[in-house]
């Protein structure tokens, strides 16, 4: 079989037994006839007909009927969801063996004239349903596109300079990495990270974007003529697009608030397994989700004040208490987002390493971190804040993207999650716990938190739990709460030193350096509100 289809591949002419036109009645047109390949396509010749039946190899369909029978459709127009077909002739073979060489050189030919399509770094994208429509509502994913579409919304990124700068001089004391590369940038949204790679020296960069944003992002690159011409803008999502060439590089944005929010972690996990070469690298390779736990009784009234609504008995003479319940709980059900004094940690911090050039994406779904803790003063712990940061594991400088209270601020902030029951610690208690992170096709996370402190003194070598506290949370929901930092040092009871960044445990053994930050002047407050909304 192989040996005769090359020799057919090599003379692609077939004699057909006969060849019948499905335009016109079956008996007056049956003749033999002859399909034949060349440069501009295949031709059926049909001996009663002068014009042969041209085929397009983007557009034909080809049916086995029977062993030496098969049908040849040439699609016209789609109607609703049907597709017409505008012509269509029965083919009999002389044998089942010309038959399959036949189907054989068709399948061939499509596969490569679909290739070369792809060839001039247009890229293509396939229609089939894909990946991450498969675990994405359609709903989510629609607003979620919209928002990226929108230019205040990548400006509002863009003017994040500790985030934007830290990119900038990641790629560009990196050089050796990009110089002569080729880039992917997965989810290029205006553009700005493949123009960075272009500047430090790349090959050629494939900026892939889903949103509406491609087109300007199109219209930024061609802007800057010098880099233009090593850019191809690709809009599609990376789970679908083609791409005409492997990637030494991968280069992405794709981090959210507590780093997973959007599950656009997986999408990045996805581009490096379609099209990183081996070894290929990674800006960033490694995320670390830090957390501590912290002591807040403003934050805490706050959130309890707010159901205080609920408990009028006497709201146009309606008695409102019922809902009280429900209400007190939907307000610690919402993770807040703000930039905390770092001095309202109460323990030392740990962090959770996701390195994304090794992690499985089904591995992103659930996220199990169990927690444990020595607190350092005796107080009431509220509940768990968490940042995250990222490393540019470059061949020449490794620099880190920080999120951390009291580092300058981002767009990301910092999240807190809050226990409607706090618990009660001393100084040198052991906390333990556990941050369960489930993802949900919102593109988001249900978070479960449980914290407990240990027996302490008398009793405490029998190692039963003096009191645990829990509570689910949706990181989708967010309290974005617009308060400047403030000094708590003397209202409330706690340490006057930050506890994070070089006392972390490390839970996982990671030789990781600690971050290093660009200095950049921190977010104008109009964008800062903007930001906040990033979390869509
Ligand atoms: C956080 S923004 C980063 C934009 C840009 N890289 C930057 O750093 O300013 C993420 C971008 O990725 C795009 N995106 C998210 N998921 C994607 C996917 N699966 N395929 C392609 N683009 C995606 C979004 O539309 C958005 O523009």
């Amino acid at each position: 079989m192989e040996e005769s289809l090359g020799q057919k591949w090599k003379q692609p002419e077939f004699a057909l037994a006969s060849v019948s036109d499905l335009s016109l009645a079956p008996s007056s047109s049956a003749s033999p006839g002859i399909a034949r390949f060349n440069s501009d396509g295949l031709q059926i010749h049909h001996q009663s007909h002068q014009i042969p039946f041209n085929v397009d190899p983007r557009t034909v369909q080809l049916f086995k009927v029977s062993p030496v029978l098969s049908v040849c459709l040439v699609e016209g127009s789609d109607v609703g969801k049907k597709t017409l077909y505008s012509r269509g002739v029965t083919i009999q073979f002389r044998n089942d063996e010309e038959s399959a060489a036949f189907h054989c050189v068709v399948q061939q030919w499509k596969k490569e004239v679909n290739a070369q399509e792809g060839n001039g770094r247009n890229g293509t994208i396939t229609t089939s349903k894909s990946k991450f429509d498969d675990k994405i509502e359609s709903s989510s994913s629609k607003m979620y596109f919209h928002y990226y579409g929108q230019l205040l919304h990548q400006q509002n990124m863009l003017q994040d300079y500790v985030r934007t700068g830290t990119y900038h001089a990641a790629v560009l004391e990196n050089r050796t990495d990009f110089i002569g590369r080729v880039v992917v940038d997965v989810g290029a949204g205006s553009g700005i990270l493949s123009l960075f790679a272009a500047q430090a020296g790349a090959k050629h960069v494939y900026a892939v974007e889903a949103s509406e944003m491609a087109e300007y992002a199109r219209k930024l690159i061609a802007g800057n003529p010098t880099l233009a011409q090593r850019i191809t803008v690709i809009k599609g999502k990376v789970e679908d697009v083609e791409l005409p060439e492997k990637a030494d590089i991968l280069i992405s944005e794709p981090m959210g608030t507590l780093l997973v929010n959007e599950r656009m972690l997986e999408s990045y996990v996805i581009a490096r397994d379609r099209f990183l070469v081996p070894a290929g690298k990674m800006f960033p390779a490694v995320g670390r989700i830090h957390m501590a736990p912290f002591t807040d009784e403003y934050l805490f009234i706050e959130i309890a004040n707010k159901a205080l609504f609920w408990q009028q008995q006497n709201y146009y003479g309606v008695d409102l208490t019922p809902l009280h319940g429900t209400a007190f709980q939907g307000y610690f059900s919402q993770p807040v987002v703000d930039a905390f004094d770092p001095r309202l940690l109460i323990a030392p911090s740990m962090f959770h390493v996701i390195d994304f050039t090794k992690i499985k994406e089904e591995e992103l779904y659930e996220i199990d971190i169990p927690l444990r803790f020595i607190a350092s003063v005796g107080t009431r712990v509220h509940g768990l804040a968490c940042w995250f940061d990222v490393l540019f594991d470059g061949s020449t400088v490794q620099r880190w993207l920080t999120t951390a209270p009291g580092s300058p601020t981002t767009h990301w902030y910092q999240l807190r999650c809050v226990l409607s029951q706090p618990i009660y610690v001393m100084a040198g208690q052991e906390i333990t716990g556990r941050l369960h992170l489930i993802a949900h096709n919102a593109q988001s996370y249900t978070i479960y938190l449980t914290l407990s402190a240990k027996m302490w003194g008398p009793g405490a070598e029998q190692g039963g739990i003096l009191q645990t506290s829990s509570c689910k949370l949706d990181l989708k929901e967010p309290y974005y709460r617009m308060s400047q930092p403030q000094a708590y040092a003397l209202a409330q009871d706690q340490q006057s030193q930050p506890l994070i960044q070089t006392q972390d445990i490390h839970i996982q053994s990671q030789d990781l350096d600690e971050p290093e930050i660009v200095q950049q002047p921190s977010l104008n407050s109009c964008a800062q509100i903007d930001s906040l909304m990033r979390n869509v």
